[in-house]
């Protein structure tokens, strides 16, 4: 993974008595949390749109005070989700509960719960310090109160002193910062963050990015994002959930689920992955598309991952285990690296992220040996 947004350690400066420490257990579908930590439960949550099935009996739970990210392809259901968290989508089965209490008939404005748009939504008539005054507002909150609260959310987000301005007066990261600002007044204990950095550029999406983590420790709120973004997803959250077509895939802590994708489906998704099609038997696994035979595979592998960034470059001839022979198709500099694509002999085309400190790359034609360790090479089960 190349990733613009550091995982800082972060927890330190989190208010001690919002501190969230899930007690988890691991089974088959991944770690569940089921301590009192849990501040949304999500169970056997179905919903149809038609003919569409947009959630397949999911289920998901979010502890207090962390930083989730719903991660999925278009349409593999993840603003639905979202829209059934804030209670602006009703599910057709299943429960979802805050601290335990079912709040299918709580209406959104009823809820500890704040959702961030991905448009904004902000009135464009409305003053900075008016829109973000809003909820405050309608929920009748005292005019001293709002006007302190406005002003503490505004500094928060960095936006001290632009009160007056109106939203077309704004650059778009700025236009974000007041719908988070906006967000945040509402002291939600829940933020649902629809595409959070999607609209802003590369630049500011990293620095946007590092800010989102710091306002989540700082509000101690627990932060859902959804993005279709992997790097993002991974930079930033303490867990992802991976969906495809309106289930989980796989969840876990960022670097468990790229580094031990489960299936087909996330080793692809999450830093594109080779996957390996093969055949098991007796504790090996044959290759015939990558020309090699892998040991130590558990039962019921069906195919293996390697990541392009664990595989590397021997001349042809070198004597080391864990090789097989393959031709230099092409190769592409990507500043830190290069990102090479391998023949193999059996035909399957590997990507190797052949490093810049390994020295000048192979040329394109060349005859190579790819090599790996033996601890690199993930079992996938579906
Ligand atoms: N109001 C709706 N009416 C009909 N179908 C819908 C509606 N909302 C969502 N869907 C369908 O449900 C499925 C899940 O949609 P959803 O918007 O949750 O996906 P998504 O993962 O957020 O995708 P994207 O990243 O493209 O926004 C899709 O097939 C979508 O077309």
């Amino acid at each position: 993974m190349r990733s613009g947004c550091a995982r800082g350690s972060g927890r330190a400066s989190r208010p001690v008595d919002r501190v969230a420490v899930p007690i988890q257990t691991f089974g088959p579908s991944g770690p569940t949390v089921i301590g009192p930590a849990a501040l949304l439960q999500a169970k056997a949550i179905t919903k149809r749109f038609g003919a569409t099935l947009a959630l397949d009996a999911l289920d998901l739970d979010i502890a207090d005070g962390e930083f989730f990210a719903l991660l999925g392809g278009s349409g593999s259901g993840k603003s639905t989700l979202l829209r059934i968290m804030a209670g602006f989508e009703t599910p057709d089965s299943g429960r979802l509960l805050l601290d335990g209490a079912d709040i299918a008939a709580t209406p959104p404005w009823a809820r500890p719960v704040n959702m961030m748009f991905q448009s904004y939504a902000l009135f464009p008539h409305l003053s900075v310090a008016d829109n973000v005054a809003y909820g405050l507002r309608r929920a009748g909150v005292a005019k001293a109160e709002t006007g302190a609260r406005v002003a503490a959310a505004l500094a928060m987000v960095g936006l001290a002193g632009f009160d007056r301005r109106k939203p077309h007066q704004l650059s778009g990261g700025q236009r974000q910062r007041v719908a988070l600002a906006r967000s945040l007044v509402m002291r939600p204990r829940l933020l649902l963050l629809d595409e959070p950095l999607g609209a802003l550029d590369a630049g500011l999406r990293e620095r946007t990015g590092f800010e989102l983590r710091a306002l989540q420790r700082e509000t101690g709120a627990a932060f859902v994002m959804v993005t279709h973004d992997q790097e993002e997803a991974l930079a930033l959250a303490d867990r992802v959930a991976v969906l495809d077509g309106g289930r989980i895939a796989q969840r876990g802590a960022p670097r468990a689920i790229y580094e031990r994708p489960a299936s087909r489906f996330v080793a692809r998704f999450l830093g594109a992955a080779n996957v390996l099609e093969g055949r098991a038997a007796d504790g090996a696994f044959d290759s015939a598309e990558a020309g090699a035979t892998f040991t130590d595979i558990p039962a019921g592998t069906v195919a293996l991952a390697l990541r392009p960034e664990r595989l590397r470059i021997l001349p042809p001839g070198a004597d080391e285990p864990n090789t097989a022979p393959g031709t230099v198709e092409d190769a592409a500099f990507r500043g830190d690296d290069t990102l090479l694509l391998i023949r193999m002999a059996g035909g399957a085309l590997l990507r190797v992220a052949h490093a810049e400190e390994d020295g000048a790359p192979p040329e394109r034609g060349a005859a190579v040996l790819v090599a790996w360790d033996a601890d690199d090479v993930v079992p996938l089960a579906s």
